[in-house]
């Protein structure tokens, strides 16, 4: 299984200074689904390496349903990158919108805490065939210290 989908009302104990979900806790929810995905795929324990490229673009209100959709769009030798795409709306109409996204990497580990290989994964559509070309870009950009910010 190459994607997990995460669905659940956000809470009022989410709620940030503005009176909408806190931002942290999106953060939170990405890890845990970003989380899910890579331990499916290595069935292995798997750790955080790096959380990038994430935009907030909408906020998300209290009480709406929150869907946060992780799929593996790269893997290395031990590494996922793993692109999460966070939508939310109104439980009674079910129109959602995006409103955050993210790219996440996990390694998969031993008991020892040392990565171990994961399984390859090979896009098939070309929706996934371009997201791992994008992500294999953005890497070898963030290695060769090309990326702004
Ligand atoms: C789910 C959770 O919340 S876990 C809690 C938060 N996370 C943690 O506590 C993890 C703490 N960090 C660690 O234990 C170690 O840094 C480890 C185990 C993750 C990595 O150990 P190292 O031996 O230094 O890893 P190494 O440098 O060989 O990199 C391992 C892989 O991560 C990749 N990687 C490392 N840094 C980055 C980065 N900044 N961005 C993208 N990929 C990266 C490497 O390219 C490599 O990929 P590959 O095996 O597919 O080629």
């Amino acid at each position: 299984m190459s994607s997990i989908t995460l669905r659940f009302l956000a809470e009022p104990s989410t709620v940030n200074f503005g009176g909408k979900v806190h931002g942290g806790t999106v953060m939170k929810w990405i890890d845990e689904a970003g989380y899910a995905c890579a331990t499916r795929w290595a069935k292995r324990s798997c750790v955080t390496v790096s959380v990038g490229s994430i935009r907030f673009q909408r906020p998300i209100l209290i009480g709406d349903l929150v869907e946060v959709e992780a799929r593996l769009a790269y893997t290395g030798r031990s590494s996922m990158n793993i692109a999460v795409e966070v939508r939310s709306g109104d439980i009674k109409t079910g129109q959602m919108n995006v409103v955050t996204d993210c790219l996440v990497v996990f390694v998969a580990v031993d008991a020892d805490g040392k990565t171990i290989p994961v399984e390859a994964w090979n896009p098939e559509t070309p929706g996934d065939m371009a997201l791992a070309q994008r992500v294999k870009a953005h890497l070898d950009a963030a290695r060769t210290g090309q990326l702004g910010g």
